[in-house]
C-alpha cells in the first residue's frame, strides 16, 4: 500500500513537472508569437509598408444576430460566413493589429500613439478610417455623439499627445502647431474651418517642396487641447452628415484633419517639420440598401466612385505599376503622398459584426490585405539645418529684391529703408523666446510665418512680395526710385474678425477673418499693433493701391495638381492661407439655418456600380429596425441646412 502511494505522489510529481514544463513552453511560444509580430512590424515599417489595424465594432444596443467574427488572435482574425460549411465558410485575415469588440478608444489609441507622435520628429504621418457605413470610422477616429473623455477618438488624443510631449520637450525644442480640417464632398474640397459663411471650393495643389496640400483652407494654430476641441467642434458641425437607413447619422464626405508641426532644435537651430492627415472616409454603401434618393444617391455615388478610385490606386502600388491613377478623384489626390510618398501611414479598417454584413466584412478585409501589401519605402524625415535654411531665406531675400527692382517697385525699400533695414525675427520664436510659448484660445489666430508652418504650399506672388531685408538688399537696391508709399489712413476694406489678430508681419499675404472693419477703424485702438504690421500692409498695398483686401485669392494655377511638376522651391516666398480665429468660426457656425427635422429614408433599387474591391453596405434588417439596429432618425438629432442648401447634421 506504501509503495502504491509513493509512486502515486512520484507520478503526480512527474505530472506536475510536465505540465509545468508545457505551460512554460506555452508562454514562451507566445512570447515567440509577439516577438515575432514585433519583427514583422518592424520589417513593415523598414520596407514602408502600410499599417493595417483592424477594428470590429461592437453589437449596438437593441441588435439582434450572431457575430460572423469567428476568432481573434493578436493580429489574425477569422471570418465565418454562416450560409457556408467547413472550410468555404471559415476565412482568415492577417493584420499588423486587430481589435476586438471590446477594445476601449485608449487601447487602439495607444497602439498608435508611436505613429503620431513621430509627427514630432518630423515625419509625414497619415491615419485614415476605412469601412463600410456604420463600421465605427467616426466612433475611432473623433468619438460618438455624446463623447465623453473615455471615448474621445484618435484626432483629440492624437493633438493632446502632441501638446503634452511638445511641452515635455520644450526645453530643447519649441514646436507650433497648426491645423486644417476639410472635406471631400462630392468631388469637391471643402473647408471645414470657414467662419465667413461662404463655402468656396478649394484647389488640392502639388508643390515640389511641400508636397500636396490645399493652401487656401483656413489653418489654425492651436496651443492647447481646449483650442482643438473648440475646432474640431466647429468642423464637426460643418461637416455633411445624412440619415440613411443604415446610419442616421452617416458621413456623406470623406473628412480630412491635417496638423501641421514645426519643431525648432535649440541647439542646433535644426528646423523639423512634420505633417499629419488624419481621415475619416465615407463609408462604403450598396444603394439599394441604404436606401437613398435624390441629392443621398448622388452623394453616395460620389462614395463610392472616389473610394472605387482609392481601390484603383491600392491595386496599382500593391502591383508597383508604373503609372498609379491618383488623379481619378479629389480623394486619392489628396492622399497622393501618404499612399505614394514617404509618410508612415496607417489604415483603420472597420467592419461590422452582424451577419448579414458578412459580404462586405470579407471585402472590406480583402482590400485591407492588398493595402497592407503596399510598400512605401523608409519615411523620409523633414530636417532642414539652421544654416541651410538660413542660406534658402538669403536666395529668396536676393530673388525678392531682384523681382521688386524689375518691377519698378524699389523706391518703396529705399525710402523705408531704416524701417526695413532691421532684420524681423520671426514672430512665432520670438515670442517663443520670451516665454509666451502657447497662446489663449482667443490668440488661436496667430499667423505663421511661411517658412514656419508645415508643408504648406509656397505661392510666389510678386505683387505682394516684400521679404525681410538684409544689407544686399540695401546695396542692390540704393540706387533705384519707387513709387511713394500710400497713405497710412487709406481706407481699404481689410476684414477683420471680433478680436485683434496677432499679425506677424511681412510672412502673412492673406487675411480672411470677420467683418468689415476698415483698417480706419481698426486703428482707432491700435497702439498695440507691431510696426511690421503696417510695413506689411504697405507693402501689400504698393502695387495695388486700393486693393480692397488681402484676401484675394491667387488665381495662379500653375503648380496645380495637373502641373505636378511646377516647383516652387523659394522657401520663404509668400505663403498664402487662411487664417481664421476659432471665436469667429464659431460665431459663423453658430449662425448656420437649422434645418427642419426631416427624415429622409427614401426607397431605392437604385444600385451604383463599384469596383469590385470596395465593399457595399449590407441588406437592412429584416425586422425593420436599420442594420445597425440604430434606431430611425428622432426628431432631436440636430440636423442642419448649410449655406448651399444641402442638408447636413452634427455627426
Ligand atoms: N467601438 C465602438 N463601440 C461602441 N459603439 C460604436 C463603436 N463603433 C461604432 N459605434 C457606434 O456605431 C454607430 C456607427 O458608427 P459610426 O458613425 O462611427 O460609423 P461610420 O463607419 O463612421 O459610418 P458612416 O460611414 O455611415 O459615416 C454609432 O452609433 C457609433 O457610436
Amino acid at each position: 500500500m506504501e509503495f502504491i502511494q509513493m509512486k502515486y505522489s512520484e507520478d503526480l510529481n512527474i505530472l506536475g513537472r510536465h505540465l509545468f514544463s508545457l505551460a512554460h513552453a506555452a508562454s514562451g511560444y507566445h512570447k515567440v508569437l509577439e516577438e515575432n509580430r514585433k519583427l514583422y512590424n518592424q520589417v513593415q515599417d523598414l520596407k514602408g509598408s502600410i499599417r493595417v489595424y483592424c477594428r470590429i465594432r461592437p453589437f449596438l444596443p437593441g441588435q439582434v444576430s450572431s457575430s460572423t467574427v469567428g476568432c481573434i488572435d493578436d493580429g489574425n482574425i477569422t471570418i465565418i460566413t454562416p450560409s457556408k460549411s467547413g472550410k468555404d465558410g471559415r476565412k482568415s485575415f492577417s493584420f499588423n493589429k486587430v481589435f476586438g469588440p471590446s477594445s476601449t478608444q485608449d487601447e487602439v489609441f495607444l497602439d498608435t500613439q508611436p505613429l503620431i507622435r513621430s509627427v514630432l520628429d518630423g515625419y509625414n504621418v497619415c491615419i485614415f478610417a476605412y469601412g463600410q457605413t456604420g463600421s465605427g470610422k467616426t466612433f475611432t477616429m473623433s468619438g460618438p455623439k455624446n463623447m465623453t473623455e473615455q471615448t474621445q477618438g484618435v484626432n483629440y488624443r492624437a493633438l493632446g499627445d502632441l501638446f503634452n510631449l511638445a511641452e515635455k520637450r520644450k526645453g530643447t525644442f519649441v514646436y507650433d502647431i497648426a491645423v486644417q480640417m476639410i472635406e471631400i464632398y462630392n468631388e469637391q474640397v471643402r473647408d471645414l474651418l470657414i467662419s465667413d459663411g461662404l463655402n468656396k471650393r478649394l484647389e488640392i495643389r502639388n508643390n515640389s517642396q511641400n508636397g500636396i496640400n490645399v493652401p487656401d483652407a483656413s489653418l489654425v494654430r492651436v496651443a492647447s487641447t481646449m483650442d482643438v476641441m473648440e475646432l474640431m467642434n466647429i468642423g464637426h458641425r460643418n461637416r455633411t452628415v445624412g440619415a440613411t437607413a443604415l446610419n442616421d447619422r452617416s458621413s456623406r464626405s470623406h473628412s480630412c484633419l491635417t496638423v501641421h508641426v514645426q519643431g525648432k532644435d535649440l541647439t542646433s537651430g535644426n528646423i523639423i517639420r512634420g505633417c499629419m492627415h488624419l481621415v475619416d472616409l465615407a463609408g462604403s454603401e450598396r444603394v439599394d440598401k441604404s436606401e437613398v434618393t435624390g441629392e443621398r444617391l448622388k452623394e453616395a455615388q460620389h462614395i463610392n466612385k472616389s473610394l472605387s478610385a482609392l481601390g484603383d490606386v491600392i491595386a496599382s502600388l500593391a502591383q508597383k505599376n508604373a503609372h498609379v491613377p491618383y488623379r481619378n478623384s479629389k480623394l486619392t489626390q489628396l492622399l497622393q503622398d501618404s499612399l505614394g510618398g514617404q509618410a508612415k501611414t496607417l489604415m483603420f479598417v472597420h467592419i461590422s459584426p452582424e451577419s448579414d454584413a458578412v459580404g462586405e466584412t470579407i471585402s472590406t478585409l480583402k482590400f485591407a490585405e492588398r493595402v497592407s501589401t503596399v510598400e512605401l519605402g523608409a519615411a523620409r524625415l523633414n530636417k532642414e539645418s539652421g544654416e541651410v535654411k538660413e542660406l534658402k531665406e538669403q536666395i529668396s531675400r536676393l530673388k525678392t529684391a531682384l523681382q521688386m527692382k524689375d518691377s519698378g517697385s524699389e523706391q518703396n525699400i529705399t525710402r523705408n529703408s531704416e524701417a526695413l533695414n532691421t532684420k524681423m525675427p520671426s514672430p512665432v520664436f520670438s515670442n517663443r523666446r520670451q516665454g509666451s510659448c502657447d497662446l489663449l484660445p482667443g490668440q488661436a489666430n496667430f499667423r505663421q510665418p511661411m517658412e514656419d508652418v508645415g508643408n504648406i504650399e509656397v505661392r510666389p506672388n510678386p505683387k505682394l512680395r516684400q521679404k525681410k531685408p538684409s544689407f544686399d538688399l540695401q546695396d542692390l537696391l540704393a540706387s533705384n526710385d519707387s513709387p511713394s508709399w500710400p497713405d497710412s489712413n487709406s481706407r481699404v476694406n481689410f476684414q477683420m474678425g471680433e478680436e485683434r489678430e496677432t499679425v506677424c508681419g511681412d510672412w502673412v499675404d492673406k487675411v480672411v477673418v470677420n467683418n468689415n472693419h476698415s483698417l480706419g477703424d481698426w486703428e482707432g485702438d491700435n497702439t498695440a499693433l507691431p510696426d511690421f504690421f503696417y510695413q506689411r500692409y504697405h507693402s501689400g498695398l504698393r502695387d495695388e493701391q486700393q486693393r480692397p483686401r488681402f484676401c484675394s485669392t491667387n488665381t495662379d494655377d500653375s503648380d496645380d495638381i495637373d502641373v505636378a511638376t511646377s516647383d516652387s522651391s523659394e522657401s520663404d516666398a509668400l505663403w498664402q492661407f487662411n487664417v481664421s480665429s476659432i471665436n469667429s468660426s464659431v460665431i459663423q457656425s453658430g449662425s448656420k439655418i437649422k434645418k427642419p427635422q426631416t427624415k429622409i429614408r427614401e426607397a431605392s433599387d437604385t444600385r451604383t456600380p463599384s469596383h469590385s474591391q470596395i465593399p457595399s453596405a449590407s441588406r437592412k434588417a429584416s425586422n425593420g429596425q436599420n442594420r445597425s439596429g440604430r434606431q430611425p432618425l428622432s426628431g432631436s438629432d440636430s440636423r442642419r441646412l448649410s449655406s448651399n442648401g444641402r442638408h447636413s447634421g452634427t455627426k
